[in-house]
This record gives structure tokens, C-alpha cells and sequence, in this order.
């Protein structure tokens, strides 16, 4: 589904990706993890499309497309979902009507029909029941005066009413009382799916064992350098990130 070879980025001039290759094959979920400032958000942040972010080498190839020649617009449409490290707040804009826009955004960038608002509403509420999130978090303008746990919930949310085909969540699990991470994890459990994956930054081993990985990867000065399973995880934990990644290839 998803192949990153080589690449390279710069953000406000500086290198932070340096010759990154990733294969991620459909229903796979893959764990990110690394040092503070190792370049995972940017990763995360090139894949999606954010402004800033200048690619100067490498490819990324997303079912068989050139996904960077995309606009954000159409890699969304496509399926690909990014949920924020740190969510954005919209004051005055309705969370729900915000959610039926970019979800209508989406159908129709993919030729199909859009949902009226009784049809979105019934969306909702079957989503609601799955991801175990106040309705009261709905009726609010997008994440404004959001908990930091709500703001992570409802970014899983969204992805549970977009249903990406790739989804990248950037710490989503950071900041989360056990309780909120349990339902952050059941949320994306709900959502594992053959045709879907996942790439889930993360600096904590407990994510990993309600959302148990098939891959975990180390990104340290924007290159993956060492990639295993579940027990790369734990050993990092143990260890941390010291003498990983010596002679990894470029
Ligand atoms: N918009 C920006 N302007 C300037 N520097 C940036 C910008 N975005 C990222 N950087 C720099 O790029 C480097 C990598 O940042 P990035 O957020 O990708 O790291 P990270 O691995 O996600 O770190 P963390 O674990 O701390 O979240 C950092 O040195 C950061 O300061």
C-alpha cells in the first residue's frame, strides 16, 4: 500500500529527513518510535501534505500513485489520514458540521453522493457507540476548550467516520489517563481491518500492548534504523535508544 524509498526533507531549510525507506502492506499496523526531534512528525506531516514541508529526494508511492505529487485534498480523499500531535482548535466552528464537511468533501472528491444531515447523524451515533465518546464533545466548536484526552479522542473520532485507508496517528496516545487509552486502543482495534493501515508514532511501550504492532520501527536523525516486532518495543523500554542503529544502511 505503502512504499517510502529514500527520502529526504528539509523544513524551514533544514535536512530532517535523510534517505527514510518504509514498506507498509495493507492491514498491517506499524509502530514509529525514536528520540525527541528524530524527524517522526515530519514523516508524518510529509505523508499527509502539510505546507512547509519541502521533499528533496526520495519517493513515496501509496496504491501504485505517486502520493506526493498529491495535493493534501486529494490524499485525504484518497484515504489517507492524519490525526495531530497536538489537535487543532476551531472556535466557532461546530465539531459536527466540521465532520460532515470533510467527510462530504470526501465522497464527492470520490464521486460519490453526499450524506444529508439525517444521514450523517445516524453515522455519528453508530460511531459514537464504537469509540465510547460523549456526545456533548459534538455540539462544541472543534476542540475548543477540549480536554487534551478529548482532544485526542476526537481526533480518533474522525478517523473512525472517515475511515482512512492509511491512518497516521502522531502520539495519539500521549496525555491520556488509562481509561481514554484503553478507548483510544479499542477505537483503532475496531478499526484494524485487511484493507486498512496504520503508522502510530509513539514514545510508549503500553500503547503497543492494548494495539499490539506486526512491526516497530526506530526513526533516529531521519532514517529508520533498526526495525523488529513487538519485543523491539520492550527492549527499548529496557534499554532505550542508546547503540541502536549502528551500521543501519542509508
Ligand atoms: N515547522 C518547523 N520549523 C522549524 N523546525 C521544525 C519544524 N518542524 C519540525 N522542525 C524540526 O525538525 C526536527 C524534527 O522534528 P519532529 O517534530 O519531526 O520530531 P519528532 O521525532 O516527532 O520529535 P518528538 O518525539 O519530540 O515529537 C526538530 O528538530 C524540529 O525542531
Amino acid at each position: 500500500m505503502l512504499k517510502i524509498e529514500n527520502l529526504h526533507a528539509r523544513v524551514e531549510g533544514k535536512e530532517i529527513l535523510k534517505g527514510l525507506s518504509l514498506s507498509v502492506n495493507a492491514g498491517e499496523v506499524h509502530a514509529i518510535m525514536g528520540p525527541n526531534g528524530a524527524g517522526k512528525s515530519t514523516l508524518g506531516n510529509v505523508l499527509s501534505g502539510r505546507d512547509g514541508y519541502e521533499v528533496t529526494a526520495g519517493s513515496v508511492t501509496y496504491n501504485g500513485v505517486d502520493l506526493l505529487a498529491l495535493e493534501p485534498e486529494a490524499r485525504a480523499a484518497a484515504g489517507v489520514f492524519l490525526a495531530f500531535q497536538y489537535p487543532v482548535e476551531i472556535p466557532g466552528v461546530n465539531n459536527t458540521y466540521f465532520l460532515r464537511a470533510a467527510f462530504n468533501a470526501q465522497r464527492k472528491a470520490r464521486g460519490e453522493k453526499e450524506f444529508d444531515s439525517m444521514q450523517f447523524l445516524k453515522l455519528v451515533r453508530e460511531k459514537l457507540k464504537v469509540m465510547q465518546i460523549s456526545d456533548e464533545l459534538l455540539h462544541r466548536a472543534v476542540n475548543e476548550g477540549f480536554s487534551g484526552g478529548e482532544k485526542k479522542r476526537n481526533e480518533i473520532f474522525q478517523m473512525a467516520v472517515l475511515e482512512p485507508q492509511l491512518a497516521i496517528l502522531d502520539e495519539t496516545d500521549s496525555g491520556l489517563d488509562i481509561d481514554a487509552l484503553k478507548h483510544v486502543a479499542d477505537g483503532v482495534n475496531a478499526l484494524r481491518s485487511p484493507d486498512r493501515a496504520f503508522l502510530m508514532i509513539t514514545h510508549y511501550q503500553r500503547l503497543l500492548d492494548y494495539v499490539v504492532p506486526d512491526f516497530v520501527h526506530v526513526l533516529a536523525d531521519g532514517r529508520i534504523v533498526e526495525s523488529g516486532d513487538k519485543s523491539l518495543a520492550l527492549k527499548l523500554e529496557e534499554h532505550g535508544y542508546a547503540g541502536l542503529g549502528e551500521g543501519a544502511a542509508a
